[in-house]
Protein backbone atom coordinates (compact mmCIF):
# COMPACT_ATOMS: atom_id res chain seq x y z
CA UNK A 1 0.00 0.00 0.00
CA UNK A 2 1.55 3.37 -0.64
CA UNK A 3 2.21 5.92 2.71
CA UNK A 4 1.82 9.57 2.45
CA UNK A 5 3.46 11.13 5.40
CA UNK A 6 1.14 14.49 5.87
CA UNK A 7 2.28 17.90 7.33
CA UNK A 8 5.88 16.95 7.99
CA UNK A 9 8.99 18.78 8.15
CA UNK A 10 10.94 17.09 6.22
CA UNK A 11 14.89 16.86 6.34
CA UNK A 12 15.26 16.41 2.39
CA UNK A 13 19.29 17.02 3.24
CA UNK A 14 18.67 19.32 -0.36
CA UNK A 15 21.86 21.01 -0.59
CA UNK A 16 19.93 24.48 -1.31
CA UNK A 17 17.59 23.87 1.47
CA UNK A 18 17.75 20.80 3.85
CA UNK A 19 14.25 21.56 5.61
CA UNK A 20 11.01 21.85 4.35
CA UNK A 21 8.48 22.30 6.36
CA UNK A 22 4.57 21.47 6.28
CA UNK A 23 5.59 18.73 3.71
CA UNK A 24 3.77 15.77 1.63
CA UNK A 25 6.25 12.94 1.34
CA UNK A 26 4.95 10.40 -0.90
CA UNK A 27 6.06 6.32 -1.18
CA UNK A 28 5.53 3.77 -3.49
CA UNK A 29 6.26 0.85 -3.47
CA UNK A 30 9.94 0.93 -2.66
CA UNK A 31 10.45 4.88 -3.74
CA UNK A 32 9.84 8.15 -2.75
CA UNK A 33 7.71 9.32 -5.30
CA UNK A 34 7.16 13.09 -4.66
CA UNK A 35 8.10 15.33 -2.14
CA UNK A 36 5.77 18.46 -2.35
CA UNK A 37 4.35 21.55 -0.70
CA UNK A 38 0.98 20.39 -2.30
CA UNK A 39 -1.00 17.47 -1.20
CA UNK A 40 -1.47 15.11 -4.15
CA UNK A 41 -4.61 14.89 -5.23
CA UNK A 42 -6.74 11.02 -5.05
CA UNK A 43 -3.93 9.76 -2.79
CA UNK A 44 -6.04 6.34 -1.38
CA UNK A 45 -3.19 4.63 0.83
CA UNK A 46 -2.48 4.79 4.22
CA UNK A 47 -2.18 8.41 5.41
CA UNK A 48 0.84 8.94 8.46
CA UNK A 49 0.35 12.19 10.41
CA UNK A 50 3.27 14.78 10.79
CA UNK A 51 2.20 16.94 12.98
CA UNK A 52 5.02 17.52 15.58
CA UNK A 53 7.39 15.09 13.82
CA UNK A 54 10.24 15.30 12.20
CA UNK A 55 11.17 13.05 8.63
CA UNK A 56 14.36 12.25 7.72
CA UNK A 57 16.66 9.89 5.89
CA UNK A 58 16.99 6.51 7.30
CA UNK A 59 20.91 6.13 9.34
CA UNK A 60 23.87 3.98 8.00
CA UNK A 61 25.86 2.42 10.46
CA UNK A 62 29.25 2.42 8.49
CA UNK A 63 30.92 0.14 10.70
CA UNK A 64 29.47 -2.78 13.41
CA UNK A 65 30.14 -5.84 14.12
CA UNK A 66 26.54 -7.01 15.13
CA UNK A 67 26.75 -10.02 17.20
CA UNK A 68 28.85 -8.24 19.58
CA UNK A 69 25.90 -6.99 21.24
CA UNK A 70 25.77 -10.00 23.40
CA UNK A 71 29.23 -8.11 24.58
CA UNK A 72 27.39 -4.81 25.88
CA UNK A 73 29.36 -3.78 29.01
CA UNK A 74 31.26 -6.96 29.15
CA UNK A 75 34.60 -5.27 29.34
CA UNK A 76 34.92 -1.60 29.91
CA UNK A 77 38.05 0.32 30.97
CA UNK A 78 40.77 -1.32 28.83
CA UNK A 79 42.53 0.09 26.02
CA UNK A 80 42.21 -1.84 22.35
CA UNK A 81 44.98 -4.53 23.01
CA UNK A 82 44.12 -5.90 26.43
CA UNK A 83 40.50 -5.29 25.21
CA UNK A 84 40.61 -7.46 22.60
CA UNK A 85 43.49 -9.71 23.11
CA UNK A 86 42.24 -10.71 27.19
CA UNK A 87 38.49 -10.19 26.97
CA UNK A 88 37.22 -9.81 23.44
CA UNK A 89 38.43 -13.04 21.78
CA UNK A 90 38.45 -15.37 24.57
CA UNK A 91 34.53 -14.71 24.64
CA UNK A 92 34.34 -14.58 20.98
CA UNK A 93 35.90 -18.15 21.35
CA UNK A 94 32.85 -19.48 22.55
CA UNK A 95 30.37 -18.23 20.05
CA UNK A 96 28.23 -20.67 18.31
CA UNK A 97 26.01 -20.12 15.26
CA UNK A 98 22.79 -20.17 17.83
CA UNK A 99 24.51 -17.12 19.82
CA UNK A 100 25.15 -15.33 17.12
CA UNK A 101 21.82 -15.14 15.49
CA UNK A 102 20.20 -14.65 18.64
CA UNK A 103 22.98 -11.71 19.22
CA UNK A 104 22.41 -10.01 15.30
CA UNK A 105 18.28 -10.05 16.19
CA UNK A 106 19.10 -8.03 19.46
CA UNK A 107 21.47 -5.59 17.46
CA UNK A 108 18.95 -5.29 14.63
CA UNK A 109 16.19 -4.65 17.20
CA UNK A 110 18.18 -2.25 19.16
CA UNK A 111 19.49 -0.10 15.40
CA UNK A 112 16.01 -0.64 13.87
CA UNK A 113 14.11 0.82 16.77
CA UNK A 114 16.73 3.63 17.17
CA UNK A 115 16.57 5.10 13.20
CA UNK A 116 19.25 3.00 11.99
CA UNK A 117 18.09 2.09 7.85
CA UNK A 118 21.56 0.08 6.76
CA UNK A 119 25.00 -1.25 8.36
CA UNK A 120 27.99 -2.23 7.68
CA UNK A 121 29.23 -5.28 9.68
CA UNK A 122 32.24 -7.49 9.72
CA UNK A 123 32.17 -10.29 11.74
CA UNK A 124 32.37 -14.30 11.28
CA UNK A 125 29.24 -16.59 11.24
CA UNK A 126 28.62 -14.09 8.72
CA UNK A 127 26.11 -16.36 6.62
CA UNK A 128 23.98 -16.52 10.24
CA UNK A 129 24.27 -12.49 10.09
CA UNK A 130 22.98 -12.19 6.40
CA UNK A 131 19.92 -14.42 7.42
CA UNK A 132 18.99 -11.87 10.07
CA UNK A 133 19.40 -9.40 8.00
CA UNK A 134 17.55 -10.93 5.26
CA UNK A 135 14.86 -11.87 7.83
CA UNK A 136 14.20 -8.33 9.25
CA UNK A 137 14.26 -5.85 6.22
CA UNK A 138 16.83 -3.70 6.92
CA UNK A 139 19.58 -2.90 4.47
CA UNK A 140 23.32 -4.65 5.16
CA UNK A 141 26.57 -4.88 3.53
CA UNK A 142 28.35 -7.61 5.75
CA UNK A 143 32.07 -9.21 5.70
CA UNK A 144 33.47 -11.90 6.57
CA UNK A 145 37.33 -10.26 8.20
CA UNK A 146 40.17 -12.55 7.80
CA UNK A 147 42.53 -12.74 10.76
CA UNK A 148 45.52 -15.08 9.63
CA UNK A 149 49.58 -15.12 10.45
CA UNK A 150 49.91 -18.19 8.65
CA UNK A 151 53.13 -17.74 6.64
CA UNK A 152 51.38 -20.59 4.25
CA UNK A 153 48.03 -18.24 3.74
CA UNK A 154 46.09 -19.43 0.44
CA UNK A 155 43.32 -17.66 -0.08
CA UNK A 156 41.55 -21.12 -1.58
CA UNK A 157 41.78 -22.52 1.66
CA UNK A 158 41.65 -20.80 4.05
CA UNK A 159 38.12 -20.71 6.14
CA UNK A 160 37.45 -16.86 5.42
CA UNK A 161 38.46 -17.11 2.30
CA UNK A 162 36.19 -20.08 1.61
CA UNK A 163 32.94 -18.28 3.37
CA UNK A 164 33.48 -15.40 1.84
CA UNK A 165 32.82 -17.28 -1.44
CA UNK A 166 30.29 -19.01 -0.09
CA UNK A 167 28.46 -15.75 0.94
CA UNK A 168 29.27 -13.67 -2.06
CA UNK A 169 26.92 -16.81 -3.64
CA UNK A 170 24.62 -16.72 -1.71
CA UNK A 171 23.75 -13.27 -0.30
CA UNK A 172 25.77 -11.01 -2.45
CA UNK A 173 22.86 -8.39 -4.18
CA UNK A 174 19.97 -10.78 -2.65
CA UNK A 175 16.69 -8.46 -2.35
CA UNK A 176 17.25 -6.33 -5.28
CA UNK A 177 20.77 -5.16 -3.89
CA UNK A 178 18.97 -4.54 -0.02
CA UNK A 179 22.18 -7.16 1.45
CA UNK A 180 25.49 -7.28 -0.07
CA UNK A 181 28.48 -8.78 0.90
CA UNK A 182 32.39 -7.09 1.08
CA UNK A 183 35.93 -8.39 1.42
CA UNK A 184 37.66 -7.52 4.68
CA UNK A 185 41.41 -7.57 6.26
CA UNK A 186 40.35 -7.24 9.61
CA UNK A 187 43.62 -4.99 10.36
CA UNK A 188 46.97 -4.68 8.70
CA UNK A 189 48.28 -5.93 12.43
CA UNK A 190 46.61 -9.10 12.38
CA UNK A 191 47.70 -10.51 8.74
CA UNK A 192 50.28 -10.51 6.25
CA UNK A 193 50.78 -9.24 2.84
CA UNK A 194 50.02 -12.70 1.34
CA UNK A 195 46.23 -12.10 2.88
CA UNK A 196 46.03 -8.46 1.46
CA UNK A 197 47.13 -9.25 -1.92
CA UNK A 198 44.64 -12.29 -2.24
CA UNK A 199 41.86 -11.05 -0.57
CA UNK A 200 42.22 -7.63 -2.34
CA UNK A 201 42.52 -9.59 -5.66
CA UNK A 202 39.37 -11.19 -5.50
CA UNK A 203 37.38 -8.44 -4.38
CA UNK A 204 38.77 -6.83 -7.70
CA UNK A 205 38.07 -9.47 -9.46
CA UNK A 206 34.13 -9.65 -8.63
CA UNK A 207 33.38 -6.06 -7.56
CA UNK A 208 33.45 -6.27 -3.88
CA UNK A 209 33.73 -3.75 -1.31
CA UNK A 210 36.22 -3.93 1.04
CA UNK A 211 36.50 -3.15 5.02
CA UNK A 212 39.30 -2.94 6.91
CA UNK A 213 40.40 -1.31 10.63
CA UNK A 214 43.08 1.18 9.57
CA UNK A 215 45.06 3.37 12.06
CA UNK A 216 42.56 2.94 15.20
CA UNK A 217 45.39 3.08 17.85
CA UNK A 218 48.89 4.67 18.16
CA UNK A 219 50.58 1.81 18.94
CA UNK A 220 49.29 0.10 15.35
CA UNK A 221 50.23 3.01 13.53
CA UNK A 222 53.99 2.91 14.76
CA UNK A 223 54.65 -0.44 14.75
CA UNK A 224 53.77 -0.60 11.00
CA UNK A 225 55.79 2.63 10.07
CA UNK A 226 58.71 0.43 12.13
CA UNK A 227 58.82 -2.52 10.07
CA UNK A 228 57.80 -1.52 7.02
CA UNK A 229 58.30 2.99 6.36
CA UNK A 230 54.96 3.16 5.59
CA UNK A 231 52.08 3.74 7.57
CA UNK A 232 48.94 0.86 7.49
CA UNK A 233 47.08 2.69 4.95
CA UNK A 234 50.08 3.23 2.46
CA UNK A 235 51.08 -0.32 3.31
CA UNK A 236 47.96 -1.66 2.37
CA UNK A 237 47.62 0.29 -0.38
CA UNK A 238 50.77 -1.29 -2.43
CA UNK A 239 49.13 -4.40 -1.67
CA UNK A 240 46.03 -3.28 -4.05
CA UNK A 241 43.56 -3.51 -0.72
CA UNK A 242 42.11 0.49 -2.01
CA UNK A 243 41.51 -0.59 -5.70
CA UNK A 244 37.84 -0.99 -4.96
CA UNK A 245 35.02 0.61 -3.12
CA UNK A 246 36.21 0.73 0.45
CA UNK A 247 35.71 1.41 4.28
CA UNK A 248 38.70 2.29 6.19
CA UNK A 249 37.37 2.28 9.74
CA UNK A 250 38.52 4.67 12.29
CA UNK A 251 41.44 6.20 11.03
CA UNK A 252 42.51 7.72 14.45
CA UNK A 253 46.43 8.15 13.75
CA UNK A 254 46.14 8.66 10.01
CA UNK A 255 48.60 11.78 7.85
CA UNK A 256 47.68 14.08 6.32
CA UNK A 257 49.37 11.68 3.51
CA UNK A 258 47.07 8.87 4.05
CA UNK A 259 44.26 11.35 3.56
CA UNK A 260 45.16 12.73 0.34
CA UNK A 261 45.47 8.97 -0.79
CA UNK A 262 41.86 8.26 0.73
CA UNK A 263 40.69 11.24 -1.46
CA UNK A 264 42.44 10.09 -4.55
CA UNK A 265 41.36 6.55 -4.31
CA UNK A 266 37.90 7.15 -2.93
CA UNK A 267 37.90 5.38 0.35
CA UNK A 268 35.25 6.55 2.89
CA UNK A 269 36.81 6.61 6.32
CA UNK A 270 34.17 5.78 9.03
CA UNK A 271 34.03 7.72 12.26
CA UNK A 272 33.64 6.08 15.54
CA UNK A 273 34.25 8.70 17.82
CA UNK A 274 32.19 6.71 21.03
CA UNK A 275 34.57 3.86 20.76
CA UNK A 276 37.24 5.82 20.45
CA UNK A 277 37.18 7.51 23.23
CA UNK A 278 35.63 4.49 25.16
CA UNK A 279 39.73 2.41 24.54
CA UNK A 280 41.24 5.65 24.40
CA UNK A 281 42.37 5.40 21.02
CA UNK A 282 42.41 8.78 20.31
CA UNK A 283 40.48 11.28 18.07
CA UNK A 284 40.07 10.84 14.65
CA UNK A 285 40.89 14.67 11.94
CA UNK A 286 37.50 14.49 11.03
CA UNK A 287 38.26 17.85 10.00
CA UNK A 288 41.43 17.56 8.25
CA UNK A 289 39.68 14.64 6.49
CA UNK A 290 36.96 16.83 5.31
CA UNK A 291 39.08 19.38 4.19
CA UNK A 292 41.24 16.83 1.86
CA UNK A 293 37.73 15.98 0.57
CA UNK A 294 37.29 12.29 1.93
CA UNK A 295 34.04 10.76 2.36
CA UNK A 296 33.67 10.53 6.07
CA UNK A 297 30.69 8.14 7.45
CA UNK A 298 29.75 7.25 10.84
CA UNK A 299 29.67 4.09 12.76
CA UNK A 300 29.26 2.99 16.54
CA UNK A 301 31.89 -0.09 16.13
CA UNK A 302 30.58 -3.36 17.78
CA UNK A 303 28.56 -2.69 21.33
CA UNK A 304 31.30 -3.77 23.59
CA UNK A 305 33.23 -0.75 22.84
CA UNK A 306 29.97 1.80 22.90
CA UNK A 307 28.21 0.23 24.66
CA UNK A 308 24.72 0.76 22.28
CA UNK A 309 23.80 1.12 18.53
CA UNK A 310 22.56 4.51 19.03
CA UNK A 311 23.57 6.74 16.12
CA UNK A 312 21.76 9.63 17.55
CA UNK A 313 24.55 9.17 20.00
CA UNK A 314 27.18 9.00 17.46
CA UNK A 315 25.84 12.02 16.01
CA UNK A 316 26.29 14.14 19.19
CA UNK A 317 30.02 12.51 19.93
CA UNK A 318 31.05 13.70 16.54
CA UNK A 319 29.66 16.76 16.59
CA UNK A 320 31.16 17.62 19.61
CA UNK A 321 34.64 16.04 20.10
CA UNK A 322 36.27 17.85 17.26
CA UNK A 323 35.24 21.10 18.62
CA UNK A 324 36.95 20.25 22.36
CA UNK A 325 40.04 18.56 20.40
CA UNK A 326 40.62 22.23 18.28
CA UNK A 327 39.22 24.50 20.28
CA UNK A 328 36.85 25.96 17.43
CA UNK A 329 33.01 25.80 18.04
CA UNK A 330 32.54 26.41 14.35
CA UNK A 331 34.40 22.91 13.11
CA UNK A 332 32.27 20.71 11.71
CA UNK A 333 28.76 22.01 12.09
CA UNK A 334 26.06 19.90 13.29
CA UNK A 335 24.49 19.43 9.17
CA UNK A 336 28.07 18.18 8.47
CA UNK A 337 27.63 15.72 11.33
CA UNK A 338 23.98 14.68 9.40
CA UNK A 339 25.62 14.12 5.90
CA UNK A 340 28.34 11.79 7.45
CA UNK A 341 25.51 9.86 8.72
CA UNK A 342 23.21 9.60 5.75
CA UNK A 343 24.77 10.50 2.77
CA UNK A 344 28.14 9.66 4.08
CA UNK A 345 27.30 6.49 4.98
CA UNK A 346 25.22 5.32 1.37
CA UNK A 347 28.16 6.50 -0.48
CA UNK A 348 30.15 4.15 2.03
CA UNK A 349 28.27 1.43 1.33
CA UNK A 350 27.99 2.03 -2.18
CA UNK A 351 24.49 2.80 -2.40
CA UNK A 352 22.17 5.97 -3.37
CA UNK A 353 20.89 7.56 -0.61
CA UNK A 354 20.78 9.96 2.27
CA UNK A 355 18.26 12.09 0.99
CA UNK A 356 14.44 12.97 0.67
CA UNK A 357 13.99 12.79 -2.78
CA UNK A 358 11.61 11.24 -5.60
CA UNK A 359 13.62 8.18 -6.82
CA UNK A 360 15.44 7.43 -3.65
CA UNK A 361 14.46 4.43 -1.80
CA UNK A 362 11.94 4.94 0.95
CA UNK A 363 14.44 4.56 3.89
CA UNK A 364 13.06 6.77 6.03
CA UNK A 365 12.96 7.41 9.79
CA UNK A 366 10.04 9.88 11.55
CA UNK A 367 10.69 11.45 15.09
CA UNK A 368 8.38 12.55 17.55
CA UNK A 369 9.50 16.21 18.24
CA UNK A 370 6.48 16.97 20.65
CA UNK A 371 8.91 16.31 23.63
CA UNK A 372 10.49 18.22 26.46
CA UNK A 373 13.91 17.63 25.72
CA UNK A 374 13.21 18.70 21.72
CA UNK A 375 11.38 21.98 22.50
CA UNK A 376 11.89 24.85 21.38
CA UNK A 377 12.73 24.10 18.29
CA UNK A 378 15.02 26.76 16.73
CA UNK A 379 16.71 24.45 14.14
CA UNK A 380 15.14 20.93 13.90
CA UNK A 381 19.41 20.20 12.38
CA UNK A 382 20.26 21.17 15.84
CA UNK A 383 17.45 19.73 17.85
CA UNK A 384 18.41 15.91 16.03
CA UNK A 385 22.37 16.27 16.22
CA UNK A 386 22.12 17.95 19.58
CA UNK A 387 19.23 16.57 21.58
CA UNK A 388 17.45 13.81 19.86
CA UNK A 389 18.08 10.46 21.24
CA UNK A 390 16.91 7.53 19.39
CA UNK A 391 14.47 6.34 21.07
CA UNK A 392 12.23 9.67 19.56
CA UNK A 393 12.19 7.65 16.82
CA UNK A 394 8.59 6.07 16.04
CA UNK A 395 8.83 4.58 12.82
CA UNK A 396 11.60 3.14 10.55
CA UNK A 397 11.13 2.47 7.43
CA UNK A 398 13.25 0.54 4.58
CA UNK A 399 12.65 0.47 1.03
CA UNK A 400 9.19 1.58 1.93
CA UNK A 401 8.20 -1.11 4.33
CA UNK A 402 7.51 -0.01 8.08
CA UNK A 403 10.11 -2.15 9.80
CA UNK A 404 9.01 -0.73 13.59
CA UNK A 405 6.31 1.71 14.58
CA UNK A 406 5.50 3.18 17.81
CA UNK A 407 7.61 0.19 19.73
CA UNK A 408 6.50 -2.81 17.74
CA UNK A 409 9.04 -4.50 15.78
CA UNK A 410 6.93 -5.67 12.26
CA UNK A 411 9.76 -8.38 11.46
CA UNK A 412 11.42 -9.24 14.34
CA UNK A 413 9.81 -11.43 17.33
CA UNK A 414 11.37 -9.28 20.64
CA UNK A 415 10.21 -11.47 23.27
CA UNK A 416 11.44 -14.81 21.98
CA UNK A 417 15.05 -12.53 21.09
CA UNK A 418 15.10 -11.61 24.53
CA UNK A 419 14.59 -15.34 25.66
CA UNK A 420 17.37 -16.70 23.39
CA UNK A 421 19.72 -14.16 24.38
CA UNK A 422 19.20 -14.14 27.58
CA UNK A 423 18.84 -17.99 28.29
CA UNK A 424 21.17 -19.15 25.78
CA UNK A 425 23.63 -16.67 23.86
CA UNK A 426 24.54 -14.96 27.21
CA UNK A 427 25.42 -18.10 29.26
CA UNK A 428 26.93 -19.39 26.31
CA UNK A 429 29.53 -16.74 25.64
CA UNK A 430 30.38 -16.72 29.72
CA UNK A 431 31.39 -20.50 29.34
CA UNK A 432 28.16 -21.77 31.55
CA UNK A 433 26.66 -23.51 29.13
N1 LIG B 1 37.40 -13.32 14.72
C1 LIG B 1 37.21 -13.65 13.35
C2 LIG B 1 37.11 -12.50 12.41
C3 LIG B 1 37.17 -11.16 12.97
S1 LIG B 1 35.62 -10.42 12.96
C4 LIG B 1 35.90 -8.86 13.60
C5 LIG B 1 36.70 -8.82 14.84
O1 LIG B 1 36.97 -7.49 15.13
C6 LIG B 1 37.06 -7.36 16.52
N2 LIG B 1 36.85 -5.94 16.85
C7 LIG B 1 35.76 -5.33 17.32
N3 LIG B 1 35.93 -4.03 17.47
C8 LIG B 1 37.19 -3.79 17.11
C9 LIG B 1 37.97 -2.63 17.06
O2 LIG B 1 37.56 -1.51 17.41
N4 LIG B 1 39.23 -2.77 16.58
C10 LIG B 1 39.73 -3.96 16.20
N5 LIG B 1 39.03 -5.08 16.25
C11 LIG B 1 37.79 -5.00 16.71
C12 LIG B 1 36.03 -8.29 17.07
O3 LIG B 1 36.31 -8.70 18.35
C13 LIG B 1 36.05 -9.41 16.03
O4 LIG B 1 36.79 -10.50 16.47
C14 LIG B 1 38.28 -14.60 12.85
O5 LIG B 1 39.06 -15.10 13.67
O6 LIG B 1 38.33 -14.84 11.69
ZN1 LIG C 1 35.59 -2.47 14.69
Amino acid sequence: MDILFEHVTAVTMDEASPVLEDAFVLVSGRKIVSVTRQEPEHFKGRRISGQNKVLMPGLVNAHTHIPMTLLRGYADGYDLQTWLNDYIFPAEAQLTERAVTAGTYLGLAEMIASGTTSFSDMYYFCDRIAQAAAAAGIQANICRAVISFDPEYRFETDQAGIELRELKERWHGYDEGRIQIEASIHGEYTSHEKVWRAVAGYAREHGLGMHVHVSETKKEHEECIARSGLTPAQTLDRAGVWDTRAQAAHCVWVSEEDLELFARKKVTAVHNPVSNQKLASGIAPVPAMLRQGVNVALGTDGVASNNCHDLFGEMKSAALIHKAATLDPTVIPALEVLKMATAGGNAAQGRNGGRIEAGMDANLILLDFDKPHLTPCHSVVSNLVFAARGSDVVLTMVRGKVLYEKGEWKTIDLDAVMHEVRNYAVPKILGRL
